[in-house]
């Protein structure tokens, strides 16, 4: 698990650093500038002719101690400052003091088409306000120009937090964030501007994972070895039983594709209960499952008893439809079901204002919304959830008592507690029909091997995205469809016993 922070922690932290462990502001500065010269090099910036933009701010203060490092080695690197004198910080101000007895350039109306570089040190964490004036036609031109443009700590205008762009912001090609990746960088639109992200470490302290209040952590793929292992002498009830209520009259696929995920992922047994519709198609297809079917008639409370009976996990929801019949068998398995349950799409769909029923279930449940659907049942809209995506994930489970899965390119888990976690792998090609239905089926085949739902939700959805970018690689972001990911979750499977 990779900790990330947001931009207040991260201005705890830099200032935990100087004034209990005791290392000078300006020697975290220098190490700060010191990566950032070595990215230029690594990442060969064309450095024929360097402009360096700065803030007031310290972030300023490292572009300053970045151009005396390309001074000193010969580049030609002009200083640009944006704001007012009175407005330096303590370190701004000996940084500038530092460049002028080097006698390095600055310049006052900088062209930025003039220069084959650009360092960004504008604002860092610090931005607090939408940008503009001189500061948004700056970064306007900034980014019309041909130069390559280099990030300090994150690009100017975007929010560290939200990955927002406040009014306007730099379009990096690379950016060199300082001791931990800001979630700002890593939640979209902030993540395309970002371009590609170095972290340095410069000295910051770290802060052990149980004493931030708030734990942001995202997984990788050394994470992998967090699926349960195979027992050498298990057996199909080892690994699970699923029940699934899935799919409706004109609806197989959902059924289809959450049932074979879950069995791709390693779970040992499945029964869906479905429409009798369904029934050659499922069979036909999925002959590995078992199945329930269900008519015009009356919903047969006896016959989803003996699934929930039967089974270690419940899944309900993809393309159940939202009509009686479906809500009869979603609060027959409120009712009786009493193991860990997951809920998706239609099954939240007929939870919508009446969330609280949930609390009353007495097994953890995990539930799996699209934004759409987190909308619907959580009266905030998709616009506000982006304001503030790791608060409201959270503050929603937490109201609740569920584990919340908020699917979108960058999905946001939460169980309530002290981690959350945001979701990087996957890619645009993600976001076709089925997507979701495989994800439920990979988060239900987690659960019946015995993962708790906390476990699960990331890993799982980690999981999920590594078999959307392996799909991409193979199929293309356009062409690949919800299938292909099915079929790289094996490949991915057989990876586990090689990471770590
Ligand atoms: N010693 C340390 O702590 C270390 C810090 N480090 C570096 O410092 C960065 C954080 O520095 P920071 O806290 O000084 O804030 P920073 O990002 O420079 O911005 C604040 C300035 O921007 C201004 N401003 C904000 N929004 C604005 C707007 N929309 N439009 C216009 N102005 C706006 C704001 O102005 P004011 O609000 O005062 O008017 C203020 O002047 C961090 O990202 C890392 O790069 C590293 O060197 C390691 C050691
Ligand atoms: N641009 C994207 N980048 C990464 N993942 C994506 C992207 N778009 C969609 N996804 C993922 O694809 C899945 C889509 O799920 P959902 O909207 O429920 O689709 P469906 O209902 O069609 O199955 C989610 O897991 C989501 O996180
Ligand atoms: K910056």
């Amino acid at each position: 698990m990779k900790q990330i922070v947001t931009g207040g922690q991260m201005k705890f932290l830099d200032d935990y650093t100087i004034r209990k462990i005791g290392i000078p502001s300006l020697v975290l500065m220098e190490r700060a500038a010191l990566s950032v010269y070595q990215a230029l090099l690594e990442e060969k910036f064309p450095l024929k002719k360097v402009l360096v933009l700065c803030g007031t701010g310290n972030n300023g203060g490292d572009g300053v101690a970045v151009a005396r490092m390309l001074h000193v080695t010969g580049v030609s690197a002009d200083i640009c400052i944006l704001g007012k004198k009175d407005h330096y910080t303590e370190e701004m101000r000996k940084q500038v003091n530092i460049a002028e007895n080097y006698h390095i350039s600055f310049v006052k109306n900088a062209v930025p088409a003039e220069y084959t570089t650009i360092v960004d040190a504008v604002f860092g964490v610090g931005l607090s306000r939408e940008v503009d004036g001189i500061y948004r036609d700056t970064i306007e031109a900034l980014n019309r120009s041909e130069a390559r443009i280099m990030a300090v700590d994150i690009p100017s205008g975007i929010s560290a937090d939200t990955g927002k762009v406040l009014g306007c912001a730099v379009k990096a090609d690379v950016t060199v964030t300082f001791a931990y990746e800001k979630a700002g960088l890593l939640f979209y639109p902030g993540a395309s501007y970002a371009g590609k992200v170095r972290t340095a470490d410069i000295g910051i302290y770290k802060l052990p994972r149980n004493d931030f209040e708030l734990s942001v952590l995202r997984c990788e793929e050394k994470d992998l070895y967090r699926i349960p292992e195979r027992k050498p002498d298990g057996n199909k009830g080892t690994y699970g039983k699923i029940f699934l209520a899935a799919g409706s009259r004109d609806i197989s696929g959902a059924a289809y594709l959450s049932a074979c995920a879950a069995l791709r992922t390693g779970a040992g047994m499945i029964k869906v209960h479905t429409r009798e519709e369904n029934r050659q198609v499922l069979t036909t297809m999925l002959p590995e499952a078992m199945y329930s079917f269900y008519d015009d008639e009356e919903i047969k409370k006896e016959q989803i008893q003996e699934g929930l009976t039967w089974a270690d996990v419940i899944g309900v929801g993809p393309g159940l439809g939202t009509g009686q019949q479906a809500e009869d068998i979603l609060y027959t398995i409120l009712a009786e079901g009493g193991k860990p349950l997951l809920i998706d799409a239609d099954g939240l769909n007929l939870l919508a204002g009446r969330m609280e029923v949930l609390t009353q279930y007495p097994a953890p449940i995990l539930i799996t919304p699209h934004l759409g659907e987190f909308s619907r049942i959580s009266g905030v809209s998709v616009k506000e959830w982006k304001e503030a995506p790791l608060y409201l994930t959270r503050r929603f489970a937490q109201k609740y008592h569920l584990t919340v899965v908020c699917k979108d390119s960058r999905t946001v888990i939460s169980d309530g507690s002290e981690e959350i976690f945001i979701n990087t792998s996957g890619n645009s090609g993600m976001a076709t029909a089925g997507s979701g239905d495989v994800l439920f089926g990979i988060l239900m085949g987690l659960l019946a091997q015995g993962l708790t739902a906390k476990e699960a939700a990331p890993l799982g959805v980690y999981f999920h995205g590594m078999a959307g970018d392996l799909a991409a690689s193979q199929k293309g972001e356009y062409s690949m469809i919800a299938g292909d990911m099915i079929t790289q979750t094996t490949e991915i499977l057989k990876k586990r016993g090689t990471v770590l």
